[in-house]
């Protein structure tokens, strides 16, 4: 008689999840490694940027007292009393009636305050002096980029946990960070299991699949920020695969399966935890796919028994594994981002668990549209691949139809939710 699993809601499920996750150690790296990492302290500001008033042109820094009675029927002139580009300092004094050529970024001559543009001035000259005739009016601190004005001294520009984009390497840069405090990735380990696999290199033989959930959990645990150590395929055979996985457990801050781990007669990983001496903390979630991942926990240190069949793999490490890592980060949102979206298209199949479906969003005329992104089967790999989304469709005896407002968590954002698991909407018609 084949054990019987009591199946946990999904909220639940990564709860428990959650009470085992940490946060992590801070790694110092070059500015240029920085990119894609998560910043382990906040980044303030230690001084203003601008940090001196600047010119935003190429023109002529002048006092704006001076321009007071210039008009298109009376150009003032200005003796140019200097020549400044950016990163020069003028050291003279600006007196009545007297300009200094000014390259955009230079810093304001002290006493002036204002900038008239070069296309806005005639220039002449007598001699060797250079003058400027300006016919218009300037209003003190016109054409002037004030220190500043970008960033305040004291202001939390990002907070620790925030993924650094490129916007973010250039903060690091502009506050003198050569060497950034990054969060240090999670060792993540992977093992697959299945006397079905084989190597992606080989050949189909009948009977036989290649390997692609190793490959795929790679990239799902890069994308959310892990480090991976890939400790490759075993067949179903127990004893090679216990020792896989208890040599593993000792190199690894968490430890992925996939496959085993149903009710077949090779889906040994349950019997794995038990020799381990684990703990399971679930073994059937009320989720379609990957009902039937399983998590166990040795010495507070996470096994995440994800499910051989590729969309229910995909899923399971999507809801349970990413927040993992990213609160390792340091993340105070580790979870999948949640939106409201139109269903694209009916649903029809109804089922009692709670179901996540891979889709694809678009826009239609500011309104987002989710729609499933291919064959729907927990076996199904090919729907994965343009899968940016997961459509959450809550469990019931109704269908779902196109034009209803769903849930999707989004997969590709960085920003993601601290909690997206209360008040599912069990779908409504809009
Ligand atoms: N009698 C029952 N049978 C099954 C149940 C059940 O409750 N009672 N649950 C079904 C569900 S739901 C799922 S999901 C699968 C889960 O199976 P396992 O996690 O034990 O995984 P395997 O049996 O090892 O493989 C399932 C499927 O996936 C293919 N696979 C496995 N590894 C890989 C890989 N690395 N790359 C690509 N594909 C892989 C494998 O060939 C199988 O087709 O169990 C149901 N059965
Ligand atoms: O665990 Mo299965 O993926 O529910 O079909
Ligand atoms: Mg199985």
């Amino acid at each position: 008689m084949v054990e019987k699993r009591s199946p946990i809601s999904v909220g639940e499920c990564v709860r428990k999840v959650m009470e085992y996750s940490s946060k992590g150690k801070t790694e110092m790296v070059p500015i240029e490694l920085a990119y894609g990492r998560f910043l382990a302290e906040d980044l303030i500001a230690d001084h203003n940027v601008p940090s001196f008033d600047r010119s935003p042109y190429d023109g002529f820094a002048v006092r704006a007292e001076d321009t007071e009675r210039a008009n298109s029927n009376n150009p003032l002139s200005f003796k140019v009393v200097g020549e400044i580009g950016a990163g020069a300092v003028f050291k003279g004094q600006v007196r009545a009636f007297e300009a200094v050529r000014i390259m955009t970024g230079a810093q304001i001559p002290e006493g002036c305050n204002a900038v008239i543009m070069l296309e806005l001035v005639r220039e002449s000259s007598v001699g060797n002096q250079k003058y400027i005739e300006i016919k218009r009016q300037l209003k003190i601190g016109d054409n002037i980029s004030f220190q500043g004005e970008d960033v305040k001294k004291g202001t939390i520009l990002a907070k620790k946990g925030t993924y650094i984009n490129p916007g973010i390497s250039a903060l690091l840069a502009t506050f003198g960070y050569s060497k950034v405090p990054v969060a240090k990735k999670p060792v993540v380990g992977v093992i697959a299991t299945g006397s079905e696999l084989l190597e992606v290199s080989e050949q189909l033989t009948p009977g036989k699949i290649r390997n692609s959930n190793s490959y795929m959990i790679l990239s799902q645990i890069e994308r959310a920020g892990g480090s991976v150590k890939y400790f490759g395929k075993l067949m179903d055979d127990f004893d090679k695969c216990f020792l896989a996985v208890q040599n593993a457990l000792s190199e690894v801050d968490v430890l992925i399966t996939t496959g085993g781990v149903s009710v077949g007669d090779y889906d040994y990983l349950p019997a794995i935890y038990d020799k381990l001496g684990a703990t399971i903390l679930f073994n059937k979630v009320a989720m379609r796919p990957g009902s039937v991942t399983t998590v166990a926990q040795l010495d507070g240190k996470l096994l995440f028994g994800l499910s051989g069949n590729p969309s229910a793999c995909y899923v399971g490490f999507e809801l349970f594994v990413r927040p993992f890592i990213r609160k390792y980060l340091f993340s105070d949102k580790p979870h999948l981002n949640r939106e409201s979206a139109y269903l694209g298209e009916d649903f029809v199949k109804p089922n009692p668990f709670t179901r996540f479906i891979r889709g694809k969003f678009s826009f239609n005329n500011g309104q987002l549209i989710v729609t499933p992104s291919g064959f729907n089967k927990s076996g199904a790999v090919s729907s994965l691949a343009k899968a940016d989304s997961l459509i959450v469709l809550p469990g019931g005896t109704r269908g779902y139809q196109k034009g209803m407002i769903v849930d999707v968590l989004l997969l590709e954002d960085k920003q993601g939710s601290e909690w997206p698991w209360d008040n599912i909407v069990p779908s409504y018609k809009s």
